[in-house]
């Protein structure tokens, strides 16, 4: 089955609370204590949005059949999910039948040498992103081996591409590669196995 990629963020509802969440992550990590916000208030503000969260919450089990409803692409994962705060996001397009691309620049949260991506973040980004070509190109499973070289510090700040292709299908195993580029240079690049193994979505 080819799955759809991602159709990107609603304007309301939980996608603009989340866009919202994202913002208070970020402003928190550039503020740290060099802020003359009052951080008591601050605290006391964002506990009472989880109060009313946590006492309005469906039960887990219903929000974990509701978050794989479907068969293709779901919206909570935390690379592209626009329903995810921690995702970054990153949004996908086709480039050809295997082969997907997406952007996104990354601000101080996912910061690991100075000024730089943090080596599991860059990770996060690449398994998924290959996983998702795995599904885009039609046969998709779950990651076995994922090897990474990491060639130069991949920059905060910049715009980035993040490229997966599905490259060979052997029975059950998947080879996929990618890679993450700032400004055409390579970052990161990856070598994925997968192997075609399909968990049962709630239902
Ligand atoms: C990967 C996984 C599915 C393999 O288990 P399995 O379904 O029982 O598959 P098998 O052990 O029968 O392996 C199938 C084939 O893949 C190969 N294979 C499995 N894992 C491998 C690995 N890590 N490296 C290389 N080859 C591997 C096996 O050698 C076998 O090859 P063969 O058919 O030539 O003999 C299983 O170990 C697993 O579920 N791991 C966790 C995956 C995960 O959590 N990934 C991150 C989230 S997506
Ligand atoms: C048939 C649906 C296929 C959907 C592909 C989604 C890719 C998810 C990748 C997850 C990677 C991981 O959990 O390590």
């Amino acid at each position: 089955m080819t799955i759809d990629l991602p159709s990107g963020t609603r304007p309301a509802g939980v996608d603009a609370a989340v866009e919202a969440a994202r913002r208070v992550i970020d402003a928190l990590v550039r503020s740290g204590d060099m802020t003359d916000a009052d951080m008591a208030s601050v605290t006391g503000r964002l506990n009472a949005v989880a109060d009313d969260l946590e006492a309005t919450a469906p039960p887990l089990r219903d929000r974990l059949v509701d978050m794989w409803r479907g068969d293709g692409m779901t919206r909570h994962d935390p690379v592209t999910g626009s329903e995810n705060p921690i995702a970054p996001p990153v949004a996908y397009g086709a480039v050809d039948s295997s082969t997907i691309e997406g952007t996104v620049t990354l601000g101080l949260p996912y910061q690991g040498p100075p000024s730089s991506v943090h080596g599991g973040v860059s990770a996060l980004l690449l398994d998924h992103t290959l996983g998702v070509a795995n599904g885009w190109a039609g046969e998709s499973g779950v990651t076995a081996e994922l090897t990474l070289r990491y060639h130069h510090l991949t920059p905060l700040f910049e715009p980035l591409t993040v490229t997966a292709r599905q490259t060979s299908v052997d029975g059950r195993k998947i080879r996929t590669t990618g890679e993450i580029a700032a400004g055409g240079r390579t970052c990161v690049s990856a070598e994925g196995l997968f192997i075609a193994k399909h968990p049962p979505r709630p239902r």
